[in-house]
């Protein structure tokens, strides 16, 4: 029994130790799994923690990114924002009040939008934060709820200060502080640009402006446009003043039935017409026309958040609003030349006629001028000063840059000393020209013949024209040039100013001077040729009203203040008109089609040079500069005056130059030394320098161009130093020059070098050889005369009056049939009758620098000329005086 309980209970002592040592081996591999699942669970864990840590690093560059590439976004969009209003709202409109300043928005384009704080959006520092902007004039009504009262001082100033004084009235109403809360604006209203109203004139005040939004549609827009911005776009002007309502704490809901139907008629037609309500603190029902802003929104910016400026400094307030009176109490400024230039040059076609703005009329836009074939020419009169070159330079700006070149051309004189039309001719100072200008006359007072030449001209064009219209079965200009497509036909307009000086003479040039003017009036007008007559005297005018036929042409009439006699008798509109105005009338000065415009200043240098300078950098190629005629100018002898004239049988014309002639191509008057009887010259006065002058250049005119043999005598010592350089000169030029001393020798060898060299005679002061020439050398001297042109001898001689020559040709029977052409310097015309085919003599009156030119050989009547000036083509008289120490 013992055997088999120790048996057992070493079984179960052995089975324990086993199972001790399973227990003990599997918790040894328990610990060991748990250690290896602790391991791997804290490995697992630093795997988790980095990736952690690099998803958190990643996720946070990504965010960084995309917050940066988000700033950057609503960065540019800010600064784009910025870009985009700044035009919009402009200098007056949008800067901070610290740089602001007073700056008229374009006339055409919409009234700058205002500042009225900045978005809260974008990272940059405050300054650059887009403006919050809002529209008044031009674009919406206002509200401002009560927390944005404070922006109405802001708002009202920047609308003022966009706008040329007394472009914006203010009415206030404001039944509670009475205008107290805008007192820095009472500047404006002594002069009517700002009004207070009380709660008894409401019902007034809304009237009022439901009346002149009536009065607006229906006169100044017209069924022609849309709103008062639609007609500033397509014409430039700006002809009513914006009017801005305020209403302050107005109380609506306690209005009159009525004063709220005003006032929505107001809110529905107000702003086409430039009638705007500013209203402080007030619902207004429906109001999706209106902007409402409050002291964090705009309805304009939706969700974005604004910040208010601080209103502007009172003393600006005061200070802006007191300039804005003076200015305006001050009178309103002339319209400007750019009102009337149009914005792309040369766009119009002058086939019908010539219709350009000249000024503003009485309804604010722009009253035209036309010239065509109704009406086709032009009086325009006014005292001195009454500002008719200035209407004139306004007329020719607005033609010139609407029409081009090749539509229209210009020819134009004045007869008053000055130089007005100078301006349009190349000078020293400014070598530009307009285009359109062919022929400038100025300073021609006394050159009476350079208005008939004109009037010749354009004579010659008028036939040339009809002509033309002829041969194309054509009635008018509009048709020849549909015919004639090839053909250039310009409209002409000439411009002659202070007109009366040439046609107010009891002399030929007068005479002559009206039938042209008659001729020209009566069938200029299908050929488009225009004049325009401008005069300040009363007795130009007064010249025409002999003529009814002649002024009857002139339909289109333009009076400047004071003029009188321009318009019709009964008409006195322009006893009325203030400074700078004019009374345009286009029927003969019939008051009914009188027509009060305003003119813009378009004489002064700084408006009138931009203007020719842009059109001369756009002329055409070929365009020449204009010719111009100073009469104050004494032309100098040119190098080539003529160009080669062929002898009618062999070698080429001797032509002898004496001077420029008084001509629309100011070419040189000559005469033909040919081997006919009588191709001598004389020149008749006592005017030494010019009859110096006239000799020098007869003689060097033929010199240059031809080897010649010259005889000079001398025989007045004034005279004898011109002589003598005129010498040098010739001998420059190849010349065999011979100076004689005594006359007597001159003649008694004149035809000793026979057909050798063509053989010129130049004699200074032949008269001065008096009785030291005995009757054998008088004979010789007519002989020399007679005979000497067939030999090839011309004799060029100055005698100092006509008697003297005419002693010299024989005494009371002489003979002037070996002088064929003359030249008279101070010479009166009745003296001229024995040379002169005219019985009495030529109509002339001596006056420096001019002589009046007879050939007889060529002229009907004597031309006037200016002697060419010589002196600086001669050498002087110490050159010479060196050149001869140094021999
Ligand atoms: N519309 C205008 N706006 C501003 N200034 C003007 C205007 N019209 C004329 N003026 C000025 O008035 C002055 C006289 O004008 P303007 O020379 O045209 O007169 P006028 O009648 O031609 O005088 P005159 O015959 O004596 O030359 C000039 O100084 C001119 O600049």
């Amino acid at each position: 029994m013992a055997g088999w309980r120790t048996r057992l209970s070493q079984q179960v002592s052995a089975d324990l130790a086993t199972a001790r040592g399973a227990a003990r081996r599997l918790a040894v591999e328990a610990a060991e799994t748990a250690e290896m699942a602790r391991r791997a669970a804290t490995e697992s864990l630093e795997v988790a923690r980095r990736k952690q840590a690099g998803l958190t690093a990643t996720h946070r560059r990504i965010l960084d990114h995309i917050t940066r590439r988000a700033e950057a976004q609503i960065d540019a969009a800010v600064s784009d924002l910025a870009a985009v209003t700044a035009p919009a709202t402009g200098a007056a409109g949008g800067s901070p009040w610290p740089q602001w300043k007073r700056v008229s928005s374009p006339r055409r384009e919409p009234m700058w939008l205002l500042r009225m704080g900045e978005l809260s959006v974008g990272s940059g520092d405050p300054a650059s934060r887009p403006p919050a902007l809002v529209g008044l004039a031009d674009h919406s009504h206002l509200r401002l709820s009560p927390d944005a009262e404070a922006a109405l001082p802001g708002i009202l100033l920047r609308t003022l200060g966009s706008a040329p004084p007394g472009a914006v009235r203010l009415t206030v109403y404001d039944p509670e502080r009475l205008g107290g809360s805008l007192a820095g604006f009472a500047p404006l209203a002594p002069c009517g640009l700002l009004g207070f109203v009380g709660p008894h004139g409401l019902s007034t005040m809304l009237d009022e402006h439901v009346e002149h939004i009536r009065r607006i549609n229906a006169t100044v827009l017209a069924g022609d446009h849309a709103s008062l911005l639609d007609l500033a776009t397509a014409t430039g002007r700006r002809p009513e003043p914006w009017r801005i309502l305020v209403l302050l704490s107005a109380d609506m809901p306690e209005w009159t039935k009525e004063q709220r139907a005003q006032l929505a008629r107001i809110r529905r037609t107000g702003v086409a017409c430039g009638v705007h309500l500013l209203v402080v603190g007030e619902d207004l029902p429906d109001d999706t026309d209106t902007v409402a802003v409050t002291a964090t929104h705009t309805s304009l910016t939706a969700a974005a958040r604004i910040r208010l400026d601080t209103p502007p400094p009172k003393e600006l307030i005061t200070g802006t609003c007191r300039d804005i009176a003076r200015e305006y109490s001050a009178g309103p400024q002339p319209t400007r030349l750019a009102d009337l230039i149009p914005e792309t040059l040369w766009t119009g076609d002058s086939s019908d006629g010539l219709t350009v703005p000249v000024g503003e009329g009485a309804n604010g836009r722009l009253a035209e001028l036309t010239l065509g074939d109704s009406p086709p020419h032009a009086l325009v009169g006014g005292p001195s000063g009454s500002g008719k070159t200035n209407l004139l330079y306004a007329w020719l700006g607005a033609l010139t840059s609407r029409y081009h070149p090749d539509e229209l051309e210009l020819y134009l004189l004045d007869f008053k000393e000055g130089v007005s039309f100078a301006r349009f001719a190349s000078g020293k100072r400014d070598p530009s020209w307009l285009p359109h200008v062919k022929l400038v006359g100025v300073n021609i007072n006394d050159d009476r013949e350079f208005g008939l030449a004109l009037l010749r001209h354009l004579r010659t064009e008028l036939r040339r024209r009809a002509e033309a219209a002829k041969r194309h079965e054509a009635t008018k200009l509009a048709e020849l040039r549909q015919v004639d497509e090839n053909g250039r036909w310009p409209r002409i307009i000439a411009v002659i100013d202070e007109f009366q000086v040439l046609v107010d003479g009891r002399d030929e040039v007068s005479a002559e001077a009206v039938t042209l003017l008659e001729d020209l009036a009566r069938r200029g007008r299908s050929q488009g040729i225009h004049l325009v007559l401008a005069s300040q005297d009363i007795a130009g005018i007064e010249a025409l009203w002999g003529r009814p036929s002649l002024i009857a042409q002139f339909t289109l009439r333009i009076a400047l203040p004071k003029a009188r006699r321009l318009l019709a008798d009964t008409n006195t509109a322009a006893e009325e008109i203030p400074r700078f105005h004019a009374v345009v009338n286009a029927d003969s000065g019939v008051s009914e089609a009188n027509q009060v415009v305003r003119l813009p200043d378009a004489s002064t240098r700084e408006v009138w040079e931009p203007l020719q300078a842009g059109m001369w950098r756009r002329r055409p190629r070929d365009n020449d500069p204009p010719r111009l005629f100073d009469g104050d100018h004494v032309p100098l002898l040119p190098d080539n005056p003529i160009t080669a004239v062929p002898a009618a049988r062999g070698g080429e014309a001797l032509i002898a130059v004496v001077g420029q002639a008084i001509d629309v191509s100011s070419h040189a008057a000559s005469l033909r030394l040919t081997r006919t009887p009588g191709r001598n010259l004389a020149v008749l006065g006592t005017r030494a320098v010019e009859a110096c002058d006239i000799l020098a250049g007869a003689a060097l005119s033929v010199a240059r161009r031809h080897r010649v043999r010259v005889t000079l005598c001398c025989l007045d010592a004034d005279a004898a130093g011109d002589a003598y350089r005129l010498v040098a000169a010739l001998e420059e030029t190849g010349a065999v020059v011979d100076w004689q001393t005594s006359l007597s020798d001159v003649v008694a060898d004149w035809n000793h070098h026979p057909g050798e060299l063509p053989h010129l005679v130049l004699l200074y002061a032949v008269d001065a050889a008096g009785s030291s020439l005995d009757p054998v050398g008088r004979q010789r001297l007519r002989e020399m005369l007679l005979s000497g042109p067939e030999n090839r001898v011309h004799t060029l001689g100055w005698w100092r009056s006509v008697p003297r020559l005419r002693e010299d040709l024989g005494g009371f029977a002489a003979r002037f049939d070996s002088i064929d052409a003359w030249v008279a310097l101070d010479v009166q015309g009745p003296e001229l009758a024995p040379l002169s085919p005219q019985p009495g003599g030529p109509t002339w009156y001596p006056r420096a620098r001019r002589g009046l030119f007879f050939d007889r050989a060529v002229h009907r009547t004597a031309e006037v000329i200016i002697p060419y000036d010589t002196d600086s083509v001669l050498p002087t008289v110490d050159n010479l005086l060196t050149r001869e120490a140094t021999r």
